[in-house]
C-alpha cells in the first residue's frame, strides 16, 4: 500500500498515478512565456487542466528554471496567494504550492492549499516545517544540487543515483524527527535541478531504486531540455517525448505524481496504462 496524506486527503497511490497540471504564475516561466501572470488568465489555465482532468494543480509564484532571478517575498506571495484563494472558492482542486519560503506555504495552506512542493527539501527555509506540520499538508521533497541560479554550472556526483537517494533519505529522516507525519512525504529526484543530461539519463533509467524509499514519487519531466536534446524538438513541441518518459516510469511503477504542462495527453496516457494493468 501506498497511501499519501495531504491534509484532510488521503490518497491511495498503489495503483493509481496523479496527474499534476502545473500552474505557472510568473512572468518568465519558462515554458508559458509568463502570460498567466494575470489571476483571472491563471484561473481560466486552471479551470482548463481540471477539465483535461488534473488530479491537482502546482501552482509557482517564483520560476525554477535554471538562471532564473530569486523573487521577494512580497511578490510571490502577491502573486499566489490571490490564486490559491480563488480556486479553494470555486473548485474542488487539490492544491500544491511550490514555494521554498515558510510564508508562502503558511499563508497558502491557510487559503486551503493541501500540499507544499519544496524544490529544496525544506533547506532553503527550514521554518517552513511549522506550517506544514500544523496543517498536516502533504510535502514533496525534491533533490537539488545548488541553487536555481548555480546548479547548472558544473553538476558532479561520483553515483548520481546513490547519491539522491541518499540526500531524499536523509530529508525524509529529518522532517519525520521535526514531527512531520511520515506518510505524508513524497520525494522528487529533481531532474534538471542540478543535473548533466547523462545525470537525467541515468536517474531515469535506475528510477526503481527510489521504491526502496518507500515513498510517493513525483516526477517533472514536462517539455525540459533534455528531451530537446533528443528529440530535436522546440519546447512548444515536447508533448510527446514528455508522455513517452512519463509511460516509461508509470509502466515500471517508479512514479505516482506525474507533473506536467501538458494534462490532456498525460491523463489519457495514464488511464490506458492503469486500464491494461487493472484489466
Ligand atoms: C517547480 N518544479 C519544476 N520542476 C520540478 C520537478 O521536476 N519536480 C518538482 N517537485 N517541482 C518542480
Amino acid at each position: 500500500m501506498l497511501i499519501w496524506k495531504c491534509r484532510d486527503l488521503n490518497l491511495d497511490l498503489t495503483q493509481h498515478a496523479l496527474v499534476m497540471g502545473i500552474l505557472n504564475v510568473t512572468p518568465d516561466s519558462f515554458s508559458d512565456g509568463g502570460q498567466f501572470a494575470l489571476l483571472d488568465s491563471a484561473l481560466h489555465q486552471a479551470e482548463q487542466m481540471l477539465a483535461e482532468g488534473a488530479n491537482l494543480l502546482d501552482v509557482g509564484g517564483e520560476s525554477t528554471r535554471p538562471g532564473a532571478e530569486p523573487v521577494c517575498v512580497e511578490e510571490e506571495l502577491r502573486r499566489v496567494v490571490p490564486v490559491v484563494r480563488e480556486l479553494t472558492r470555486r473548485t474542488k482542486a487539490m492544491i500544491s504550492v511550490d514555494t521554498t519560503k515558510e510564508s508562502v506555504a503558511r499563508a497558502t495552506l491557510a487559503e486551503g492549499a493541501h500540499i507544499i512542493n519544496d524544490i529544496s527539501a525544506c533547506r532553503f527555509e527550514p521554518a517552513i516545517l511549522d506550517p506544514i506540520r500544523e496543517y498536516r499538508a502533504g510535502v514533496i521533497l525534491m533533490h537539488m544540487q545548488g541553487t536555481p541560479q548555480t546548479m547548472q554550472l558544473n553538476p558532479s556526483y561520483s553515483d548520481v543515483v546513490t547519491e539522491v537517494r541518499n540526500f531524499l533519505q536523509e530529508r525524509i529522516q529529518f522532517l519525520v524527527e521535526a514531527g512531520i507525519a511520515a506518510d505524508s512525504i513524497a520525494i522528487d529526484p529533481g531532474i534538471g535541478f542540478g543535473k548533466t543530461h547523462e545525470h537525467n539519463m541515468i536517474l531515469l533509467k535506475e528510477l526503481r531504486e527510489f521504491q526502496k524509499l518507500r515513498k510517493p514519487l513525483c516526477l517533472g519531466v514536462s517539455r525540459k531540455g533534455f528531451i530537446g536534446q533528443i528529440t530535436g524538438k522546440p519546447r512548444n513541441d515536447r508533448v510527446a517525448g514528455s508522455v513517452a518518459v512519463a509511460c516509461d516510469a508509470l509502466t515500471r511503477q517508479s512514479a505516482q505524481i506525474i507533473r506536467v504542462h501538458d494534462v490532456a495527453p498525460t491523463v489519457d496516457a495514464v488511464r490506458m496504462i492503469e486500464a491494461i494493468r487493472l484489466s
